[in-house]
């Protein structure tokens, strides 16, 4: 067994583009005009190339007579009455098909599926829109009540009746179900023409899909031979509605006029095909089509409601059975503008999807193909074994039976599909997968069975968002389950007589054999009937009587074939057949046998379809018919991990503010921590310096000698050396220490404060001065000392006052900022608690300080005090004294030498030196001193600490 060559088949358009061509069927040489057609130009030969049929586009075309009814006046028409069939007969209008691509689009569903690409289906899924809707419901209402009747069907196989059958179910086929849709879509079948209503032998197959038209064309041909009753539905008491078959001649323009035409008479009209010539009789099926009925007249008639039921929940098989060559692809298939049974079936699919909002649905499809009595998955690829990519067998497929599924083939890939246009790509991929090749009567013949299956999911919707999370998932299992069905897409290789190779002899072997198997199925059933008496009507549930394991395709078929499905099968034929006798002979022969099997068919087959439970593991395979539920509780789930991460992503984010504004919070600490550290680091040098500052003070008021005795020469030297350094410059003259504190803190206008010292100073000693004066010696008049020492008291005031300021706002500050707590906590630190400690110690020291400079104060009054007094006492005596001058310029010689006494050059007593005795003056200065001690000080004393106190209050 070889592989066969794969021809690239006239592909779906690429599936980039916006507008997905429809599945095109196998381009065939016949599809060109018989002339175009050379030997050379096919692997065919010349015999079969002439033998070709031509498509429809390439028949000859009459002109377009006007329309019947007005209402389809502005839709193009195709006259049709050069049909093969010959000339019409009397009573036969005028058909029409119209092209769906004529109509102007309508506005688009806006249901679920309204963000899809528009699909050149749509304009049939589409046309439900009102301007639609509003020209066909005038006709819709007049077609309901309407009258198609047909007349009573005549057997014409063996006697055999196959119009009745009180048993059988009731058909949910022809409108007797409980179909809510198919109403609402009636104006999908605008483009019907005539036949489209039509009856069969069973029962007439009538539905609203075929009204509109129906009406028309029943006017024109004045037809009334049909069981439908006056409610527009046929009537069902045989209840064959279960099973439709239909025949479909294919236009065959070689044979026109030809013997063998001539001995056919079809009236697609009463849906009768009679042979007139040998073994000849009259055939009757539900649905005849004749060569001028397009596919979507097919589809409305033959297709369409099964699909709605399989939607609804009903298992479905529709299949075409023929001859090769005589239109089963192109019926299933189509091309890009006359789409097949399979593009509309799918375009139906997702328009009730649209239609019906309370239920969810879920597609799967799967392709397979029967080839040689193999399973081939069309979707699986090419499978990738070989080190470098080679391509190996596919893992076998195997058939298998479950008492729930059926039969099904297993592993096989499914692809779960969201639109029209995913879903024709898929099959369009399975399209090119499959066997094709060139044979007698076809260049591109279907060598296999293909096999769409597409499984339907659906349940009721859950509205989301009400009650918890929890409560809807179990809400999502809960109320009715998943409901599962399969609609069964299948389009047989045709049978053959012979065939030229050897390898198409061997595929025409298993061809004919699978189809020889599924006539003999068939023919069994209505065996099993007859022998089972009563039960005649219940076919072979083991199928122990019945050979289905005969082949794959019967195998396949068999839940189908058993009942448990709706089925619709299209027979195609192509009456006559231009060439030699012997062919023409065996091609009448072969669509005798087809007859003959839609026939059987139509009488055997009987369906018990149920709507499919609504339950969860209704079937064997419980995972996928829990597909729905899986991802449903997948979406929840991962629904609820998105609100988790959500929630969690908040709480971060709330988390980060917080931490954001915490660190905001403890950046604005740190600052005003350093701030604080700052201040405290300014309060601290205040402090130092003041603490130096009083430091020197203290030693400077030891130098006073006050409280230490010691003499205040050395006193008097260091300022006077100091305000001589200072050379103008009238800063506080101290030491390099304090001038280094002074640098840091510098009181403004404190050079002032020495001019003003000056100025307010007393000058009463400024002629003494004169006299007495330096003494060259270095050694400073007393009244020179008095000065430096207030001088030097006022600057020490001052600074002091600066220091207490500085001190007092810095606390003020630190206290204004830092809490009580930062208090306590400083106060309970050893190192802030040494502070505090050191501040009360300090203050402590500034009051003995003041203290003490009170006593400085006050000694200085008593020095003045004495000054004056000496003053006086000198100036009494020297008014009596011819040589005061000279006994002062001797005082100041004295003075002169007195520094060169050892002991005490700085001592008061030469500061006192007058020209009493030293003795007297000894006396002097010791009262004075006593004085000064007991603190006895004058009114004088007084009057000079006013003098000095508002310079120093005033710095
Ligand atoms: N009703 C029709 N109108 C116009 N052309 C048709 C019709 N039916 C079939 N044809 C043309 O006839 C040729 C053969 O049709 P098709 O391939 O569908 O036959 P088939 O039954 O599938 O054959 P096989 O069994 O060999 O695959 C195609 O070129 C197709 O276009």
């Amino acid at each position: 067994m070889t592989t066969l060559p794969r021809p690239s088949r006239p592909s779906i358009a690429p599936p980039t583009g916006p507008l997905p061509s429809l599945p095109v069927a196998k381009s065939r040489a016949s599809n060109v005009s018989p002339a175009s057609k050379t030997p050379g130009a096919s692997l065919l030969p010349s015999l079969a190339t002439a033998n070709r049929a031509v498509s429809s586009s390439a028949l000859p075309q009459r002109p377009t007579p006007k329309s019947h009814s007005g209402s389809a006046s502005s839709v193009p028409t195709l006259s049709a009455d050069n049909s093969p069939a010959g000339p019409l007969p009397p009573g036969k209008s005028l058909r029409k098909t119209v092209s769906i691509g004529a109509f102007p689009q309508p506005p688009k569903h806006n249901g679920r599926n309204a963000s899809h690409p528009p699909s050149p289906l749509s304009a049939s899924a589409t046309a439900d829109s009102d301007t639609l809707d509003q020209r066909l419901s005038s006709a819709a209402t007049l077609s309901r009540q309407g009258s198609l009747r047909r007349t009573a069907p005549r057997s014409s196989l063996g006697g055999r009746n196959l119009l009745k059958s009180p048993l059988t179910p009731p058909s949910l086929l022809n409108g007797s179900g409980d179909s809510v849709s198919v109403i609402n879509t009636s104006h999908l079948s605008l483009p019907s023409p005539p036949q489209s209503r039509n009856s069969s032998a069973q029962g007439s197959y009538a539905t609203s899909a075929t009204t509109i038209e129906d009406v028309a064309e029943e006017d024109s041909r004045g037809r009334s031979d049909s069981k439908t009753t006056a409610d527009g539905h046929s009537n069902q008491k045989d209840g064959k509605g279960n099973v439709i078959v239909s025949v479909r001649i294919r236009p065959d323009v070689g044979a026109k006029d030809s013997k063998q035409e001539l001995e056919w008479d079809v009236n697609a009209k009463r849906s009768l095909i009679a042979y007139k010539g040998r073994e000849g009789g009259d055939y009757y099926y539900d649905n005849v089509f004749d060569t001028q009925d397009n596919n979507r007249r097919v589809y409305d008639a033959a297709a369409k409601r099964l699909v709605r039921r399989v939607m609804e929940g009903y298992h479905g098989t529709v299949f075409a059975y023929g001859m090769t060559g005589t239109g089963k692809t192109f019926s299933m298939q189509g091309t890009a503008t006359n789409p097949g049974v399979i593009p509309l079936a799918i375009t139906d699919i997702f328009s009730y999807i649209r239609e019906t909002p309370q239920r969810e649905f879920l597609l799967r499809v799967s392709y397979l193909e029967i080839y040689n009595e193999k399973i081939n998955d069309l979707l699986a690829g090419p499978v990738q074994t070989g080190p470098n990519g080679q391509s190996g067998p596919q893992e076998e497929i195997k058939l298998r039976e479950d008492s729930k599924r059926g039969v099904y083939a297993t592993p096989l890939k499914e692809e779960i599909v969201q639109s029209p246009t995913q879903l024709l790509r898929v099959i369009a991929r399975g399209d090119n997968a499959r066997r094709v090749a060139g044979t007698q009567f076809n260049a591109r013949s279907s060598r296999s069975h293909a096999v769409v299956q597409i499984v339907v999911e659906s349940r009721e919707r859950v509205v989301p968002g009400i009650g918890s999370l929890k409560e809807s998932k179990r809400s999502a299992i809960a109320p009715g389950g998943v409901r599962v069905s399969t609609l069964s897409l299948i389009d047989l290789a045709g049978s053959e007589k012979a065939a030229d190779s050897k390898e198409r002899r061997t595929e025409g072997s298993h061809i004919n054999k699978s189809l020889l198997t599924l006539g003999t199925v068939i023919a069994r059933l209505s065996s099993e009937k007859d022998k089972s008496g009563s039960d005649k009507d219940k076919p072979s549930k083991e199928g122990k009587h019945l050979p289905y394991r005969d082949s794959k395709l019967t195998r396949l078929l068999q839940p189908a074939l058993s009942g448990n499905s709706l089925v619709s099968i299209l027979c195609t034929i192509q009456i006559g057949a231009s060439g030699s006798v012997a062919a023409a002979t065996s091609h009448t022969g072969e669509t005798l046998n087809t007859l003959k099997f839609a026939a059987r068919a139509k009488n055997n087959i009987v369906s018990h379809a149920k709507k499919a439970d609504e339950s969860l593991g209704a079937g064997a395979d419980v995972g996928s018919r829990a597909l729905l539920d899986r991802y449903r509780l997948e979406i929840q789930e991962l629904r609820k991990q998105l609100e988790e991460q959500n929630k969690a992503k908040e709480t971060k984010g709330k988390d980060e503010e917080e931490e954001k504004e915490k660190a905001q919070a403890r950046e604005e600490d740190k600052f005003r921590h350093e701030e604080q550290m700052l201040e405290m680091q300014l309060a601290r040098t205040a402090l130092k310096e003041r603490i130096e500052h009083l430091n020197r003070l203290i030693l400077s008021s030891k130098s006073l000698g006050v409280n230490t005795n010691r003499s205040f020469s050395a006193m008097s030297m260091q300022h006077r050396g100091s305000v001589l350094s200072n050379g103008g410059d009238y800063r506080v003259p101290i030491s390099a220490r304090s001038s280094a504190s002074h640098s840091t803190l510098e009181v403004p206008g404190q050079g002032m404060m020495p001019s003003v010292a000056f100025n307010t100073l007393p000058l009463e000693g400024s002629e003494e001065d004169d006299s007495l004066g330096d003494n060259g010696d270095g050694t400073a008049s007393q009244a020179a000392q008095i000065q430096s020492l207030q001088a030097d008291l006022a600057d020490k005031t001052r600074y002091i006052g600066t220091l207490e300021k500085r001190l007092l706002q810095a606390r003020r500050s630190s206290h204004s900022r830092v809490s009580m707590s930062l208090s306590q906590k400083l106060a309970g630190t050893s190192e802030d608690g040494g502070l505090v400690a050191t501040i009360a110690e300090k203050d402590a020291e500034i009051s003995n300080l003041r203290a003490q400079l009170e006593d400085k104060e006050r000694m200085i009054a008593a020095l003045t005090s004495a000054g004056r007094k000496r003053d006086n006492a000198h100036e009494v005596g020297s008014e009596g004294s011819p040589g005061s001058r000279r006994t002062s310029h001797r005082r100041s010689e004295g003075s002169t030498g007195s520094l060169k006494v050892k002991g005490s050059p700085i001592s008061p007593v030469g500061f006192l030196s007058n020209p009493k005795s030293e003795t007297q003056k000894m006396a002097d200065v010791t009262r004075m001193l006593d004085e000064m001690i007991s603190g006895r000080v004058d009114n004088a004393n007084g009057a000079r600490r006013s003098s000095l106190r508002p310079v120093s209050e005033d710095r």
